[in-house]
């Protein structure tokens, strides 16, 4: 069963500094919702909707004021009890319907409910959406053609009731939908309220069926408080203070105008046109154009005023009132600890199933087989049965040693620089959510995309390594192929680091590609005596031990013409250097996310 959770808000303000100057986004708003009612935000863009919506939410910290939770503030058991469907629908765009609500059931739900138990409840949400026409789908995005618009959105709606949370927080959930959708997406959120969960939605514009759905409303307008109160009341409200429709319009319509301070076909009240007209007074004597209706600040000003002085008392009245429970059900949201759905090592594997199917069609890519066969058929025909026997033939065979070092340094970094930032918004939601530990997530990510890393070097190092005539022996064959594979695992590590540091992929390409040129300049093909004073750059460039070990694994001992400064004994400095870098560049990557989750509260 549903915990009933009221929520009650008090005076909460916003603030944030716009370079260097405070500027309120909110101030003060006050309000409250029941369980069984569905509460819509409306307003004009940027009126501060979201906002509101992430404080109550928990999402955001308010600069002032009280948000409450049966009476109690906000804690981390709550996130358990609270579910958050975002303005974007944020989905991994490779998995299925089905997949996709089976996972978050597996991560989400109590350890009290066994695997399948889980899965059946994913089932149940599918029918209870409707989506069961769809759920061998795609989800699909921009690249890929998936499930429409209206069945995303239901499947974001499933990912978060399926946890049967207390409140549920709505971001625009009918944005772009047409209005029988959305119609369908707002019967929806009353058939949950109705379930004993609170709901609160921001809506933009409602067409007026769908208005008449909501039980309570807040009208904001350039984050004040223009309306709160049942959604019945609304027009009575507004034509109390003046404020009438003068043609035939939706009511949703009209307050959106209004909050606008547009009052085109709306009658004003006389206070607002004797201002237009002592306005229009002082303009004629000054020749100046008349304005014929109030200005947009006016409107504002005389709404926020109306409100604050008509109800805004009686209704902070009703926040003070005693709630309808025990005193047993409002402690159970403080006393219930922090819990996870699952343990580490069933995030881990549910994490890495996850990542292995939603990258399933990037090992496949065709484009990427084809990207390295053809390299490695080009290498082969260019080094055809090299011969190192003549020191000119021999310069030729480190050259392509040296290529395979370089791409098998590049090919990961440019790969891996990408996981972060791709997944930044799914991370963040699925964290403030409870859904796993960073650790988990970190862990199943990174293991998740070697068996592609290391299954396409196989491929080209067999071409490669038989068509250029390299040193045919099983045991160097497989020491080449493991240099190769520590090279991408340290490669990928690097790509990993940068991703996770920036965060954004511009600016992760940019530092990529400087980073990569400066180690494959130091791996000590071109310049093979470096100055002194330059010459750590090389301990750091995987290119230049990967190159040093594939040397070694070829020639023993290395000729004296291939060698760099530094003379080269067993290789074990190199394979060593390789795996502090594995590991090296792991552990920055994963600071670097600990940081990013810290700032996003
Ligand atoms: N961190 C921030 N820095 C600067 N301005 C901000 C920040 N967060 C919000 N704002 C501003 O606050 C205002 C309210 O933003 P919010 O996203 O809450 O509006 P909204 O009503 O949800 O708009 P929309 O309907 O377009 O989504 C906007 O003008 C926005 O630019």
């Amino acid at each position: 069963p549903t915990l009933p959770i009221y929520l009650k808000f008090a005076e909460v303000k916003y603030r944030v500094a716009v370079k260097g100057t405070p500027r309120e986004i909110l101030s003060g708003i006050s309000g409250s919702a029941s369980p069984g009612e569905v509460l819509a935000m409306m307003g004009p863009s940027g009126s501060g909707k979201t906002t509101l919506l992430s404080m109550l939410g928990g999402r955001a910290t308010a600069a002032d004021g009280c948000i409450s939770y049966n009476d109690e503030p906000f804690g981390k058991s709550l996130k358990r009890r609270i579910g958050f469907v975002t303005q974007d629908d944020v989905l991994f765009t490779h998995l299925t319907v089905k997949e996709t609500l089976t996972y978050a059931a597996l991560l989400r739900l109590p350890r009290t409910m066994t695997r399948e138990q889980k899965k059946e409840r994913a089932m149940d949400i599918i029918y209870e959406l409707g989506l069961e026409r769809c759920q061998d789908t795609m989800i699909g995005g921009s690249f890929v053609r998936g499930v429409s618009g209206g069945e995303r959105k239901r499947v974001c709606i499933g990912n978060e009731i399926i946890i049967n949370p207390s409140l549920l927080f709505l971001d625009e959930p009918t944005s772009g939908l047409d209005s029988t959708t959305a119609l369908r997406i707002v019967q929806l959120l009353h058939d949950i309220a109705e379930t004993g969960k609170t709901v609160i939605t921001t809506i933009h514009q409602p067409s007026s069926r769908l208005f008449h759905k909501f039980d309570k409303l807040i009208l904001l307008g350039r984050g004040s408080l223009l309306y709160f109160g049942k959604t019945a009341e609304a027009m009575p409200y507004f034509s109390s203070i003046g404020c009438n429709p003068l043609i035939a319009m939706n009511p949703a319509e009209f307050l959106l105008d209004l909050a606008n301070g547009n009052t085109n076909d709306v009658s004003v009240p006389s206070e607002l046109d004797d201002k237009v007209h002592m306005e229009n007074q002082n303009l004629q004597d000054t020749n100046s154009k008349i304005n014929l209706r109030p200005s947009a600040q006016d409107v504002h000003e005389y709404l926020v005023d109306a409100y604050e002085h008509r109800v805004a008392y009686k209704e902070k009245k009703k926040l003070l009132a005693p709630l309808p429970i025990s005193d047993d059900m409002k402690a159970t949201i403080t006393s219930s600890k922090r819990e996870w759905g699952t343990n580490w090592c069933q995030q881990y594997s549910i994490l890495f199933c996850r990542g292995l199917k939603e990258r399933r069609h990037d090992y496949l890519s065709w484009m990427r087989i084809t990207q390295v066969i053809a390299t490695s058929i080009i290498l082969g025909l260019l080094w055809w049965h090299s011969d190192p026997t003549t020191p000119k033939g021999l310069q030729d065979q480190a050259g392509l040693l040296f290529f395979i070092a370089v791409f098998w340094g590049f090919f990961p970094v440019f790969t891996a620089i990408f996981t972060f930032p791709q997944e930044r918004a799914m991370l963040n939601k699925e964290r403030a959510a409870d859904m796993y530990k960073l650790s988990a997530y970190f862990l199943a990510r990174t293991t998740s995309d070697l068996p592609l890393d290391l299954f396409l070097p196989v491929i080209f190092m067999v071409i490669v390594y038989f068509m250029a005539g390299l040193k045919a022996s099983a045991m160097r064959f497989f020491l080449s192929m493991l240099t190769v594979f520590l090279s991408i695992i340290a490669a990928q590590g690097l790509g990993l680091a940068i991703g996770a540091t920036l965060l954004d992929i511009k600016k992760a390409t940019t530092l990529a590609s400087v980073t990569v040129m400066t180690f494959m300049l130091a791996g000590g093909f071109f310049v093979k005596r470096v100055p002194p004073f330059i010459s750590w750059l090389r301990y750091l460039s995987f290119n230049y031990h990967t190159y040093r070990l594939l040397l070694k694994v070829q020639y023993d001992p290395v000729p004296d013409i291939l060698m760099t400064s530094v003379p080269l004994d067993n290789g074990v400095t190199e394979v060593g250097a390789l795996v502090a870098m594995i590991i090296g560049y792991r552990v920055l990557a994963y600071l670097s996310l600990r940081r990013v989750k810290a700032s996003n509260g």
